[in-house]
């Protein structure tokens, strides 16, 4: 684990909220590892916004050249695109690297991804990734995963309340995300299941029976993918690897 001041970073904090200026902190760290040429990951999310845009302030300044970014939702590819950073869609050439904020880090770098619904098309790119870097301040970091965010799972709409009906029988707690009036429908077309973690289970296991449930798409478990979290709290940026 390593750590960098905060001052030498980023100089005087403006009047940005704690969090945000600690999650753009992290975003900045993690930017500093894209390089020319390099196809970079996008990942979605009020941190992977900080840094899409840091990427794309160093294709302006010509710091970096030649970096494309491939986008894990269409809101980071409107950003992208707005930022300056030439988007291509994913195909199964490997990407050098991939940013990407979490809902939450465990001691191992397993993560709860998806709270704010991309998990899928994170996941699709993500895996693809040489190296998976997280972005998070520091109340992402949690003991064991389920300890304050449900993992979301993504559902076919075509009969997604026989799905929910199966999926209680594997995490009895639960919800489908609904913020309004209508259920939240993900890029892909899909609704999510918001389910809440029992207090003992193997995250391993409980993800190969989420998946194994008729209707499951996909699960915001992100198990043994990322290489770094660089994890920002108010002493400085903190580095954490498996
Ligand atoms: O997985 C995600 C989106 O599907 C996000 O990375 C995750 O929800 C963290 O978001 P934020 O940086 O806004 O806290």
């Amino acid at each position: 684990m390593r750590w960098w001041p905060a001052s030498r970073r980023t100089g005087r904090r403006g009047a940005m909220p704690e969090l945000e200026a600690l999650k753009k902190e992290a975003a900045l760290r993690a930017v500093t590892l894209v390089e020319s040429g390099m196809r970079v990951g996008l990942g979605t999310g009020s941190t992977a916004k900080y840094a899409i845009e840091a990427i794309g302030e160093r294709l302006a300044s010509g710091d970096v050249r030649n970096v494309v970014g491939v986008a894990t939702s269409d809101v980071s590819e409107a950003l992208a695109r707005e930022v300056g950073i030439p988007v291509e869609p994913l195909d199964p050439r490997p990407l050098d690297i991939a940013i990407d904020g979490a809902d939450e880090i465990d001691p191992e770098l397993n993560l709860i991804k998806g709270l704010g619904g991309a998990l899928l098309r994170e996941k699709l790119t993500e895996v693809q990734a040489r190296r998976l870097v997280i972005i998070a301040d520091h109340t992402k970091v949690v003991a064991r995963l389920g300890e304050k965010a449900p993992v979301p799972v993504e559902i076919a709409r075509f009969g997604f309340l026989s799905t929910i009906e199966r999926l209680r029988e594997v995490v009895p707690g639960g919800r489908l995300r609904q913020p309004g009036a209508q259920p939240y429908v993900t890029d892909n077309g899909n609704y999510i299941y918001d389910a809440q973690l029992p207090a003992q289970f193997g995250p391993a296991e409980l993800e190969r029976q989420l998946k194994g449930t008729l209707g499951v798409v996909e699960t915001g478990f992100f198990l043994g993918m990322a290489e770094v979290a660089f994890v920002a709290a108010p002493e400085g940026v903190r580095e954490l690897r498996r």
